[in-house]
């Protein structure tokens, strides 16, 4: 969908689609497609239809060619999203958020749907009444929360969602520490930039640090935006989960990390579901060892065990309190947890050394790293398999713009978060063949739904 498309056509496509859903799924579950492929492209065509809509009708910015000659015409033509000034100003609107979660106002506010006054909800809040109205009334605009009548406020879907605890951290995570992230994100690259020592990527004016700086300068060239924002320059460059476990702050985060992270795997596409549906785990001989790495609280062992009784699991994670989270007790001895460090040469001889949402979080260098340590337990039994689930890159315009917007958005939060990327298929591919020439991509496969794909790898034996 070009844009060059009329807004009439584009309307046209909107009512198809929209009929499409409404005919075949109950109003507000237009997301519970069950594996219709069908229905998730009209989904997806809808929401694609209504964003180039949007972008037509609004425009680059909200002023008239009057105001700015040539600037509609100049700028309507280019691929984008609507209105730059409204995007620019989007760190308003997270701040309003942050405010929520960080005074639990969702969890005030009557669960059921009935209202409260805005003056009730300040006072139960502990915060000032005029202050919590005007955050409150920007969200709304949002559809987040509702005002069905003066002065009073209710939940509504959006709303409610921050009541479900993990979802609530992950909205906090994302408009505390991330954003702040955000912030820094320039300058943390120019930092980088301007000190280092004329190599790749530097400019002219680069300043060359005098040796008197040199260590502070090293650990600041490896900084990441989050890094920065935390702490500041030169200061605990050792990583963002590491520097967690500096004190009891850093653990409260370390602890809203975990449940955010939760959170975020809440999401239909994040689902441990399609891994379940993702991967021949049923092919699997009967009593092989699936050992979870970074597999957190487990949950997708849980998940993957739940079907599949046959298989045995060991969930490794640095953070072993993770481990109290979820209920495994009907798994019995086939599931159980145990500390380790991924950096670590992996001790486990197992069948299936799982990485989920792991690599994507650090650079080649350390990817490499973390695939070398569990090569030391592949390397135990011939048939072992590494199983990688993570987001692959797209090749820019092969799917709609939302989908890439996402995975764009995914990749600068890596660069702010961790100085990693978002790898696409021969990334990943160059990934594999650093970590061990003989490491074999077998087989990729992207579970409909599934932000994630899971890719099969094998030493090559020959
Ligand atoms: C993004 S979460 C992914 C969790 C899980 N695999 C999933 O897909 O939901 C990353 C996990 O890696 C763990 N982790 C971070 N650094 C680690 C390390 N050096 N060794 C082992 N686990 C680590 C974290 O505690 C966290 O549980």
């Amino acid at each position: 969908m070009g844009d060059q498309m009329t807004v009439t056509a584009l309307a046209d496509i909107i009512r198809t689609q929209a009929e499409i859903l409404e005919t075949s799924l109950p109003r507000h579950a237009y997301t519970d497609y069950h594996g219709d492929k069908s229905l998730s492209i009209a989904r997806s065509k809808l929401l694609e239809a209504c964003d180039k809509l949007n972008h037509l009708v609004t425009g680059p910015i909200e002023c008239t060619s009057q105001q700015i000659p040539g600037l509609l015409t100049d700028m309507i033509p280019t691929k984008g999203t609507p209105d730059v000034m409204g995007i620019a100003q989007g760190h308003r609107v997270h701040a309003a958020l942050q405010y929520v979660c960080h005074f639990r106002l969702a969890s005030f506010v009557p669960a059921d749907g009935t209202p409260i006054t805005y003056e009730d909800l300040a006072r139960a809040a502990g915060v000032d009444t005029s202050q919590c109205t005007r955050v409150l009334q920007l969200l709304m605009t949002y559809h987040i929360f509702r005002e069905p009548g003066t002065r009073i406020v209710a939940h509504n879907r959006n709303s409610r969602v921050l009541l479900d605890e993990d979802t609530g951290a992950a909205v906090e995570w994302l408009t505390q520490e991330s954003l702040r992230s955000s912030a820094f994100f320039t300058e943390t690259r120019a930092m980088s930039r301007r000190w280092s020592t004329g190599t790749a990527g530097a400019g002219s004016n680069d300043i060359v640090a005098p040796a008197t700086i040199q260590g502070v300068m090293s650990s600041a060239q490896h900084q990441t935006a989050l890094d920065l924002a935390n702490t500041g320059v030169g200061q605990s460059t050792v990583g963002f989960f590491a520097q967690q476990r500096m004190n009891t702050e850093t653990s409260m985060k370390a602890e809203r990390y975990a449940r955010a992270m939760a959170g975020m795997a809440k999401r239909r596409q994040l689902s441990a579901e399609h891994l379940v549906s993702g991967y021949d785990w049923a092919a699997l001989p009967f009593g092989s060892t699936v050992v979870d790495v970074g597999g957190g609280n487990g949950h997708c062992s849980k998940a993957i065990a739940s079907c599949n009784p046959s298989l045995n699991f060991i969930v490794q994670d640095s953070n072993t309190a993770l481990a109290e989270e979820v209920d495994v007790e009907e798994l019995g001895d086939r599931l159980k947890f145990m500390a380790y460090d991924f950096f670590k040469p992996q001790t486990v001889a197992g069948d299936v050394y799982l990485l989920r949402r792991i690599l994507h979080h650090y650079s080649d260098q350390d990817a490499v790293r973390i695939l070398q340590a569990q090569l030391c337990g592949a390397r135990k039994k011939p048939e072992a398999r590494i199983v990688v689930m993570d987001n692959i890159a797209i090749h820019s315009g092969t799917l709609s713009t939302l989908e890439e917007r996402k995975t764009r958005t995914l990749d600068i939060a890596m660069m702010a978060l961790f100085n990693s990327v978002e790898r696409n298929l021969d990334g990943w591919k160059e990934l594999f063949k650093m970590a061990d020439p003989k490491l074999q991509l077998i087989k990729v496969t992207k579970p409909l739904g599934s932000a994630l794909a899971v890719m099969e790898l094998q030493l090559d034996q020959t």
